[in-house]
């Protein structure tokens, strides 16, 4: 089956081949990673796409002693393969399973850990900071999406690189694609093709200009062959990044193995920090991934002959009713304006994008602009949203702080994948926010029970005039009626759902539900069970808490976020500000520790944040 593949366990193996087998190596490796894909789900596009970079690297240079950093991580795959993870390649992203992303911890290979875009080439530059300063002399290699470079923290990265001038290879991965199309003037830039036609026009401009200038004699044509030659190297993509102090190679075919490893083995030898520019295509060899890049950056399990989805849920996404809400609010309201930092489908706005095109932003894989820019439309009367992962606004924390709630500026911080995303795993869970956020003054902070709730949230968000956040978790909704209007709920009030007296469980967003359930087994038992919907972890609904907890004594609080500062904290701390020690409280959430990838219902199950997990547990505190 894989003639070539079976037999290569370590990148020693790999370098055993002649490199005109390394040709039906990739041919290999791409029907494999079609193969399990296809099964597990996973990142398919930027897979297919840097099989002959993945190769060649681990060809021509010496890994784990040189420095393999891949951006993001989630393309990847070929180079797990290689090295030692082909039998155990069919378990990654699933439970206890392989990560999708590089991991230390996972192979020495790994030379860093990623997940989160726009790291590689900061790390990479430590590392050759090291190896200087240990007086060794490794390859730091930082191999970065042209997505991924539209990050910030890239450029703070290359602005030292050109300064220090260190022994680094950054190898920019350029495939004109970003989970959708990559945006933003830099992208275009480099992606830019110097046609013959863009030449023409600007040499007749040149003319024009200097035809206009006094004659100074026949220098006039010299001068003007002069600015044409520097005119051609300033606008080459790689200008910028010599002006930055990089020397540039490229753009390369991304796909010629044989140009990849005569191009490898070359710089090799060379020192200083250079840039070598490769072009791919995003899916390349899957017909389906190719024409349609976006749809196969993530998937699930689907069928290779037909490129169809092979699993899919009933009902309808949180992230779906979310972009459906916003179309509806934005045809009530002209100011509210939608924000996405490269993900506009998985955030839902596509639909929003194609209707209010002018009202749409794509700001690429750059949180912290995304919310100093939705200030600064707030501050001039719109109502921004951005939609941003729970995860990824961890990047954009002082901006929150420092330019939306200390100005007191009406954004909405809409933070889908909130709580255990599942597959990603922890560089991906949302399970943060609770704690990172409650403790900004001025920001108010909600979680709905369901998908109809969120509706409401949004709409109370948008109209609030102050700064809101609210998160829900990825996946599909409950699958509970939706109202047909969208209505304001009342800023820090909850809802009491079920009356007990023995116990009364506390519960927001995504553990409502199980709490609910739990309750229900409870009763079942004889248990009096009351169950609150807390809505808002600030500002919290101190009447009903403080209510509900001095009628029942015993409190148990439910979230699916770190307990570390999150909602239960917020509960003992109202108790404790209203003189209620005598209120006994248990929280359940996530404890002080990163929660590995697997499904989300396995996760919370191992959590205890599931129905018979908070069953369990409240049985047993009311047995203490
Ligand atoms: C900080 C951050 N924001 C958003 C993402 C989500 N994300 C993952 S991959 C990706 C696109 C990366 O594009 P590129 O670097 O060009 O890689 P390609 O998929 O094209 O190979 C995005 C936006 C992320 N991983 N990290
Ligand atoms: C690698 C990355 O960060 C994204 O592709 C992320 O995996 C998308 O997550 P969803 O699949 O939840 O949209
Ligand atoms: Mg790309």
């Amino acid at each position: 089956m894989y003639q070539y593949l079976n037999h290569i366990d370590s990148p020693d193996d790999l370098k055993k081949l002649k490199p005109e087998h390394l040709l039906d190596l990739a041919a290999e490796v791409r029907r494999f990673l079609l193969e399990k894909v296809s099964v597990t789900g996973g990142h398919l596009g930027s897979n297919l796409g840097t099989v002959e970079l993945s190769i060649a690297l681990l060809y021509c240079f010496d890994s784990p002693n040189d420095k393999i950093i891949w951006d993001v991580g989630h393309q990847a795959y070929t180079h797990k393969i290689l090295t030692g993870r082909r039998d155990r390649f069919h378990t990654q992203r699933q439970y206890k399973g392989l990560s999708g992303f590089p991991k230390r911890s996972e192979s020495e290979h790994d030379a860093f850990g990623v997940g989160h875009s726009s790291t590689s080439i900061s790390a990479a530059l430590g590392m050759a900071a090291a190896a200087d300063l240990a007086g060794a002399k490794n390859h730091a290699i930082a191999v970065i999406g042209d997505g991924s470079l539209t990050g910030g923290m890239a450029f703070e990265a290359l602005n030292q690189a050109g300064h220090l001038k260190k022994d680094l290879i950054v190898i920019l991965n350029d495939n004109e694609m970003s989970i959708s199309k990559n945006v933003g003037a830099f992208s275009s830039f480099i992606s830019r093709k110097m046609t013959g036609r863009y030449f023409r026009d600007l040499k007749k401009e040149m003319q024009g200009l200097l035809r206009n200038i006094p004659a100074i004699g026949s220098d006039i044509l010299h001068f003007a062959r002069r600015a044409e030659n520097s005119l051609k190297s300033f606008l080459t993509p790689g200008s910028l990044f010599e002006a930055l102090g990089f020397d540039y190679l490229g753009p390369l075919d991304g796909h010629d193995l044989p140009q990849l490893i005569e191009v490898f083995n070359n710089i090799n030898q060379l020192d200083g920090p250079l840039l070598v520019h490769v072009m791919t295509t995003k899916g390349k060899g899957y017909k389906p991934a190719e024409e349609n890049p976006d749809k196969f950056h993530g998937v699930g399990p689907f069928d290779i002959v037909t490129g169809k989805a092979t699993s899919s849920t009933s009902a309808r996404s949180y992230t779906e009713l979310f972009g459906e809400a916003m179309v509806d609010l934005a045809e009530q309201d002209p100011r509210v304006v939608a924000i996405t930092a490269a993900m506009r489908d998985g955030t839902g706005l596509k639909t929003f994008s194609e209707r209010f095109p002018k009202r749409f932003f794509d700001v690429g894989i750059a949180e912290q602009h995304a919310m100093t820019f939705a200030a600064g439309l707030a501050a001039d009367g719109f109502r921004p949203v951005t939609a941003i992962y729970s995860t990824f606004v961890q990047r954009a924390y002082d901006q929150v702080f420092h330019d939306i709630c200390l100005q007191k500026l009406p954004v909405t911080i809409a933070m889908d994948r909130a709580g255990l995303v599942g597959d990603d795993g922890p560089t991906h869970h949302g399970v943060m926010d609770y704690s990172f956020l409650r403790h900004i003054p001025g920001l108010a902070l909600m979680a709905p029970k369901d998908e109809n709730e969120l509706r409401h949230m949004l709409k109370t968000a948008v109209t609030s005039g102050v700064p809101i956040s609210l998160r829900y978790p990825r996946g599909a909704g409950m699958g509970v009626e939706l109202d047909r209007d969208l209505k304001t709920l009342d800023i820090g009030r909850g809802e009491l759902l079920m009356e007990g007296s023995d116990i009364c469980l506390i519960a927001i967003g995504s553990t409502v539900y199980p709490a609910l359930q739990a309750a229900h087994s409870l009763q079942g038992l004889g248990v009096r069970v009351g169950v609150v919907n807390a809505r808002f972890i600030k500002p919290l609904d101190a009447e009903l808490i403080l209510s509900v907890a001095g009628s029942c004594g015993r409190i148990m609080t439910v979230e699916e976020n770190l307990l570390q500062g999150g909602f239960g904290s917020a509960v003992l701390e109202l108790l404790n500000d209203n003189n209620m020690q005598d209120v006994i409280v248990r929280r359940l959430g996530i404890p002080d520790r990163f929660v590995e990838h697997g499904s989300q219902a396995r996760l919370r199950q191992d959590l205890g944040i599931d129905a018979e997990g908070i069953a369990a547990a409240a049985l047993a505190f009311l047995k203490q």
